[in-house]
């Protein structure tokens, strides 16, 4: 079980959020729901470790997150120009993850990542291929958690429902818990098992 307990956070001012708590079971699919500028992009990064809450814990089953080496939950954001090392070429920061070259190459066929990206540096990568990208990333670090931040607003149709399917397929496959964001309410009906309203309303 993933869990967000008592969470306050703020950056200074005024703390977005006082006391939230969340719990997301492996195969759960929770879209967090709340108007703009509320916190989601907040709470997601506080689920995977990349904020530190200044009360309250994550942990997942139990355990708080490790402060080094690989997370048991991963992000995948809105900017994934943010997130890679501008001087690696791509292959290098696939191989992050820490795959073996068998379960890279499956991950790249069902996300469509062609083979000659790997030789390039990110701005070399239009937005949409580097999401993709990302994506592979984080699943091939084997995560227990995924969370999905708008990850999908920068890709076309029928990416958007390509790479969907991929993360629905390997949730199911893992029975990975899946936390998402998404501004469309369809996508946020077809995807979610559960909706979180942070606003509680
Ligand atoms: N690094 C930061 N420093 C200061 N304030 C920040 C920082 N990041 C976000 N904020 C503020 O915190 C609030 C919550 O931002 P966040 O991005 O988490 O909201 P959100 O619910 O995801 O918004 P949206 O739906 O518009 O993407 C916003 O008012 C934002 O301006």
């Amino acid at each position: 079980m993933l869990e967000a307990r008592d969470i306050t956070f703020g950056y200074g001012g005024r703390p977005l959020y006082e006391g939230l708590s969340l719990a997301v079971a492996p195969g759960e699919r929770v879209a967090l729901s709340a108007p703009s500028g509320f916190g989601k992009t907040t709470l997601c990064r506080i689920l995977a470790g990349y904020e530190r809450p200044q009360a309250g814990s994550v942990t997942v089953d139990g355990a708080p997150l490790p402060r080094r080496g690989r997370c048991p939950v991963q992000l995948i954001g809105q900017h994934p120009e943010h997130v890679v090392d501008p001087r690696l070429r791509l292959g290098a920061t696939l191989a992050e993850a820490g795959a073996d070259e068998d379960e890279l190459a499956r991950l790249r066929e069902a996300l469509g990542i062609r083979e000659a990206w790997l030789a390039r540096f990110p701005h070399e990568l239009s937005g949409g291929e580097l999401q993709r990208l990302c994506i592979a990333r984080a699943l091939a670090a084997r995560p227990r958690y995924l969370i999905a931040d708008e990850v999908s607003t920068m890709l076309d149709a029928l990416t958007q429902a390509r790479v969907w399917q991929v993360l629905l397929d390997e949730a199911a496959a893992r029975d990975l818990g899946l936390v998402l964001v998404s501004h469309s309410p369809a996508l946020t009906a077809r995807l979610a098992t559960r909706v979180v309203n942070l606003a509680g309303e």
